[in-house]
């Protein structure tokens, strides 16, 4: 079926401003978080891979190139096998309450967490700008917003910015243990939220920074538009999304008498 075709759906860009739901992932989405978790997982992952001779030679060392191939996006224990089989290496699960030090897939994961906690607390954390202003546009046409993310510091972060009170819901990595579905790129997540705020999936507008996050919406039956923060065009494209922008300011639309409206020129 062509697009315009009777029956078919319109356009991601058409459907955004009468939506029945939006759903934001967070980190690289509506803050630039993703920046400070790459950092984190950067410095854990290169001091741990250092400290590892290969079987053959050294190991290769770990790049931003890993982290887009393999973390982004997703909770952080699942990023942390995926970097250890890219290396061949096998780690013992350890335990959740693990220290730091232990070298297991949680004592891990607990280095790479202090590690971005201290830079949260170190540091101011941006907002986009563009996403922030797509959001007032959508809640001001009564679209509800929620927000979808793998990470268990979210709520913290949307609590840095004021903005906890701006999403209908927040379902996050500690959502997701509690209720026990499965993480991006598994639709779960995505289909949760849709399904809290009564929301049809195929009505529904995603909007992902992350391969692993758009593959999640798109699997769920949802509308993906994905902005790229570095994992590429192709990759997005690629993953499942129907509209890749460089700012999400740019789904806003103005209407002839001037006033934002859906659909654009
Ligand atoms: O370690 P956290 O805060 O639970 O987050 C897990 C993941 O959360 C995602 O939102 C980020 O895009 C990833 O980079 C991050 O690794």
């Amino acid at each position: 079926m062509t697009d315009g075709a009777v029956g078919s759906p319109p356009p991601v860009r058409d459907l955004v401003g009468h939506a029945d739901a939006a759903l934001f992932d967070l980190d690289g989405v509506i803050t630039d978080t993703a920046s400070l978790h790459m950092v984190a997982w950067g410095d854990m992952f290169r001091a741990f891979l250092a400290g590892r001779p290969g079987v053959s030679g050294d190991l290769a060392p770990y790049t931003d190139d890993d982290y887009f191939r393999h973390v982004d996006g997703k909770p952080r224990l699942d990023g942390i096998r995926a970097v250890l089989a890219s290396r061949g290496i096998d780690l013992p699960e350890g335990e959740a309450d693990d220290p730091a030090e232990a070298d297991t897939v949680h004592g891990l994961a607990r280095r790479k967490n202090d590690a971005f906690l201290r830079a949260l607390d170190e540091g101011v954390v941006a907002v986009y700008p563009g996403t922030i202003r797509l959001v007032q546009w959508l809640l001001d046409r009564s679209v509800p917003c929620a927000v979808v993310s793998s990470s268990r510091n979210a709520r913290r972060v949307l609590e840095a910015v004021d903005l906890l009170d701006a999403f209908a819901h927040v379902v996050d990595g500690t959502t997701a243990q509690e209720e026990g579905l499965r993480g991006k790129p598994a639709p779960d997540t995505f289909v949760a939220a849709a399904r809290r705020l009564g929301a049809r999936a195929a009505h529904t507008v995603a909007f992902e920074d992350a391969e692993s996050g758009v593959r999640a919406a798109a699997d769920g039956g949802l509308r993906v538009v994905a902005v790229d923060r570095g994992a590429g065009h192709a990759a997005l494209v690629d993953a499942g999304a129907e509209l890749v922008v460089d700012d999400l300011a740019e789904l806003i639309t103005v209407d002839a008498s001037g006033a934002a409206a859906p659909g654009g020129p």
